[in-house]
Order: C-alpha cells, then structure tokens, then sequence
C-alpha cells in the first residue's frame, strides 16, 4: 500500500537558520508515528509544513500521492490532512456546539439545498453532540467556546478535527496543560482513532511514557533532521538517542 503521507527532502530555513532540513519520510494507515527529540529540534515546525502553516523553501509533501506542497492550509484540511485548530480559527462568541457543527458541516460540503437543509442540520447536530460526548464535553455544549477552561479548550481542539473526521491526526502535544484527570480523556480517543485502524496518526509528544504506550514507531528529529526512525524499543535503545534525546529532554521533563 502506498504511504498516505509523504514528505521528500522537506527543508525550511529561517534565515540562516534550518529548522527543517532534508527530512524524508512516508506514513501509513494505522500506524501512529510519534516524533520526539529535544526543545527547538523541529517538531512543530515540520507538523507547520505538512499542514500549510508554513511554505517550505524546499522539499516537498504528498498526500495520497498528490503533490499538496503548493496549496494553502484550509485546502489541504479539505484533502484530509487533519491538524488541530487553533483557538483563533474557532468563533468565540458561538457555543461549543455550534463551532463542533460547523466543522461537521463543512466536512458534508455544507450545500444549501433549501429542502434538505432542515433535515441536513438536525443530523449535523446530532453528529457535533456525538463528537462532544466522545471528547466529555457534552455538557458544556452551550457554553461559549471562549468562556471554556484551558483543559476544555484543548478536547475542543481534538473535537473539531473528530469533526472534520481526516485521514491524517496530527496532535501536537495534545495533553499540554492538561490536568491529570483530563489526560486519559484525550489519550482514550487517540487510542480509539488508532484501533479504528484507517487512520494515520502522528504525535509530537515530550511524555515518554505516553510515547512508549502508543507510538507503533517513533521518529527523532534533531537539529532539525531525521535522526531515526523504527520501533519504539529499537529506537529509545539507540545510542544517538539515547545522548541527544533521553540525555537533554528527558532530563529536562523529569
Ligand atoms: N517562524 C520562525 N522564525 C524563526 N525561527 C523559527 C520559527 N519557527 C521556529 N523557529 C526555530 O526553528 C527551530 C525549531 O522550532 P520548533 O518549534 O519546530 O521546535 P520543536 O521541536 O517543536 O520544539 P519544542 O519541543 O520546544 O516545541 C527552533 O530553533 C525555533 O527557534
């Protein structure tokens, strides 16, 4: 099967600075792929590449096979590249169901057949109250998605990519700023979307236990460039990783 996902010699610089530099690598379906390594090596800026956020100076990203390099974010959301919403592309003022809504509406194309558009919104808001209990926040559908504690904020993230139901999940750090009982809410739907196993999920993730218990294989970006890439017990026993992931960061979390 052809890899979902696929960036080839992808490189960004900053000046004179590469925060991204030459990195290769395919995904597949069913198959969560968690990218680790020290602060500053690149994680977020690579996920900004794949998503759009970010222009690449070169390299490219396939989706499915097709070349998306060239196309802005909201179109490669709309191709399935799933990336969480930040908290100024929600509408603040509408509720928390309404935002969920909204993103399911866009995922059915949202058309305004005037004689389905009744029957069309009941189910979508059905489908946004089912995505709002499968994240615990089905009580808190009234409220005004600006009025939510940060904990809450973060599972409406995870609730508007459900919604848009992508082929590819990208969580970045998603349990950050989380309280301890928030965490295996969040940790749950990942570990549903990875049984479902039609999904490709990448994870950039500092907890490595978290990383131990869900990553299928893990990548090691560093100094902005692939580092390693395997399993996960081959992986965390490399001696390169070992001194330059485990030896500064995980130091640094403990
Ligand atoms: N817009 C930007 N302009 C200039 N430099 C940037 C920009 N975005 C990121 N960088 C630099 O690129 C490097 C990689 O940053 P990035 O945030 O991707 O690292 P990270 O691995 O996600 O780190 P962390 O684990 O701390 O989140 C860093 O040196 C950062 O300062």
């Amino acid at each position: 099967m052809p890899p979902v996902l696929e960036t080839l010699d992808l490189t960004i610089r900053f000046g004179g600075h590469v925060a991204v530099d030459r990195v290769s690598c395919a995904f597949s379906a069913g198959t969560l792929t968690a990218i680790v390594g020290p602060n500053g090596a690149g994680k977020t800026t690579y996920f900004n590449l794949i998503s759009g956020q970010l222009k690449a100076t070169s390299g490219s990203v396939r989706l499915e096979g097709e070349d998306v390099t060239g196309l802005p974010a909201p179109l490669r959301t709309r191709r399935g590249l799933g990336r969480a919403f930040q908290l100024t592309q929600l509408f603040p003022n509408l509720s928390v169901l309404e935002n969920v809504r909204l993103a399911v509406q866009a995922r059915h194309g949202g058309a305004l057949q005037l004689f389905s558009v009744w029957l069309d919104h009941k189910r979508w808001i059905e489908e946004a109250h089912a995505v709002l209990e499968a994240v615990h926040l089905g009580d808190k559908a009234q409220a005004p998605a600006s009025s939510l504690p940060h904990g809450d904020q973060r599972k409406l993230e995870v609730a508007l990519m459900m919604a848009l139901d992508p082929k590819v999940y990208m969580f970045d750090e998603p349990t950050a700023g989380m309280s301890v009982d928030e965490v295996p809410v969040v940790l749950d739907l990942i570990r549903e979307l990875k049984q479902r196993r039609d999904k490709t999920i990448l994870l950039v993730e500092h907890k490595m236990d978290v990383v131990r218990e869900l990553a299928d294989r893990i990548i090691v970006l560093h100094n902005g460039q692939l580092l390693a890439d395997g399993e996960p017990s081959v992986v965390m026993g490399l001696p390169v990783v070992q001194s330059a992931y485990m030896g500064t960061a995980a130091v640094e979390e403990a």
